[in-house]
């Protein structure tokens, strides 16, 4: 193989020459820009091994220049600990891989020389992925997704997922766990969605809480960041946090120590943090709703998973992962049932699809084994008027006249359509505009309930039951 080693230390070069000259490999090797230009055009090249910082120019830029002059030459950066931030880019640019200096393991090394076991480790990501239920699918943007969290996962860096509601945010980051070396995989991975509790619940939560620390604590808990001290946190939705426990939350990313509410004694956690969220958290720092500085720590490296109607080529190894997930694997999707999959824009993505099969596998006569067009409910496709989402969902009034026309012309097109499920919806939102109604009320009447109901006309108990019908 022709492997060029680029770095502008001598006992690097030495030390890479004496690793492969044996081995049969033809070596050439660079110390700067120039030098690296040279050899670029000298020869074909299966390898590269790049040193990120040389004295006249990045290695970033002679990653590009490789890349661009032999597209499927293998490149792998040599960092020091400080530019692991540049490595990450590197990989985001088409690098293999990263390793640090100095050298403590050189199985990385050998191992990118060895062509048959790239396919082995493709092949070894994508069943793993499977297997911690993570379907990769065809998508060439999802390969390249897995590919990067694959490539994370081993190294102990923060890791912030994001994509829209429903995408695989949280399978992505059990996958990542099942993936970490195996000193972290042995322990536990805990998820806590911190957008569900409120933020004093949320805060013995994640830190635990000694007995008295405030009423009904009655005995001493241990807080998330303990429980999964050699495993994983997933700090889910982490963009809902306030901003008094954004402070904790750094505090702890930053020292690995925290204290249980009420404790004195100041406890270190060594769990892996991985976030996830579906708000941009750029904008939320711009508008001054989320901390810059954790930000900052969450996100050694980003991963950002695509929405489903971006990788339609996925749905039906999705679909038939799905059926097989809950015990229907004797299903077939019809053709035409397909079809439909393929139409809908998928606002809730893999979880909308999800409910969508499930609901069409149980209106299945007895028997019957293939989930036919009348089966299944898709919400219309309101999603397809650009911007609108699943009108149950929207702010601007789910029962509104657009939605009402998308069902009509549905009916024109031919479309199947199912009256029932439509007024079953058409229920839910009923129920979710009389509950803003009724929100809207009970704050203008600074939370009494009594003087709400009153303007509303309607009885206590009937307000009662719209505000509880939704929780
Ligand atoms: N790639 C995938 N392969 C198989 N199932 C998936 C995949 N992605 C998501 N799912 C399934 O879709 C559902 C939603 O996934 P998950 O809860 O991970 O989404 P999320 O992005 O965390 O959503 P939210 O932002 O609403 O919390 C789950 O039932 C999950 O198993």
């Amino acid at each position: 193989m022709n492997i060029l080693t680029i770095d502008d230390d001598r006992e690097i070069l030495d030390f890479f020459h004496h690793l492969f000259h044996q081995k049969g490999h033809q070596l050439y090797f660079a110390h700067d820009k120039s030098s690296t230009e040279k050899a670029i055009k000298r020869t074909s090249l299966e390898i590269a091994f790049i040193d990120l910082k040389l004295p006249d120019v990045s290695g970033l830029q002679l990653l590009k220049k490789v890349k661009q002059a032999h597209p499927a030459c293998k490149v792998v950066m040599m960092t020091g600990y400080s530019t692991v931030q540049t490595a990450v880019e590197a990989i985001k640019l088409g690098a293999e891989d990263y390793i640090e200096k100095p050298f403590e393991d050189i199985t990385l090394i050998e191992k990118v020389i060895q062509p048959e076991k790239d396919q082995q480790d493709i092949d070894s990501y994508i069943q793993l992925a499977k297997n911690s239920g993570l379907i990769v699918g065809k998508s060439q943007s999802m390969k390249e997704v897995v590919r990067i969290a694959s490539k994370f996962a081993t190294k102990n860096l923060n890791i912030l997922i994001d994509g829209e509601t429903g995408t695989g945010k949280e399978v992505m980051a059990r996958y990542i766990h099942e993936a970490s070396s195996k000193k972290q995989n042995e322990g536990p991975f805990l998820a806590l969605n911190c957008g569900a509790v409120a933020e004093q619940i949320l805060e013995s939560e994640l830190f635990g809480h000694e007995s008295g620390a405030f009423t009904g604590a009655a005995k001493t808990r241990k807080g998330y960041f303990e429980l999964a001290s050699n495993g994983t946190l997933l700090l889910d939705e982490i963009g809902e946090a306030s901003m008094p426990i954004q402070v904790k939350l750094l505090r702890v990313l930053e020292s690995r120590e925290f204290m249980r509410v009420g404790g004195e004694k100041i406890l270190r956690t060594g769990a892996r943090i991985l976030a996830a969220t579906n708000r941009n958290l750029r904008r939320e720092v711009e508008k001054n709703r989320f901390r810059e500085d954790l930000l900052f720590r969450l996100e050694a490296v980003t991963i950002t998973i695509p929405p489903l109607r971006e990788r339609k080529e996925d749905l039906l190894e999705i679909s038939y992962f799905i059926l097989n997930k809950e015990g229907l694997s004797h299903l077939t999707l019809s053709e035409e049932a397909l079809e439909l999959l393929y139409e809908h824009e998928w606002p809730g993505n893999i979880r909308e699809l999800t409910n969508v099969l499930l609901r069409g596998s149980a209106e299945l006569e007895d028997n019957a084994n293939v989930i036919l067009p009348n089966h299944l409910y898709i919400p219309l496709n309101v999603s397809k008027v650009k911007g609108q989402n699943n009108f149950i969902e929207t702010d601007s009034g789910p029962i509104s006249a657009q939605w009402k026309a998308e069902i009509l012309k549905s009916i024109d097109r031919g479309d199947s359509l199912n009256l029932s499920h439509v007024m079953e919806d058409m229920k839910k939102a009923e129920l979710q505009v009389s509950r803003e109604i009724a929100k809207k009320a009970l704050r203008t009447a600074n939370g009494s309930q009594k003087e709400a109901a009153e303007k509303l006309g309607v009885n206590p108990r009937k307000l009662r039951y719209i505000l509880n019908e939704k929780n």
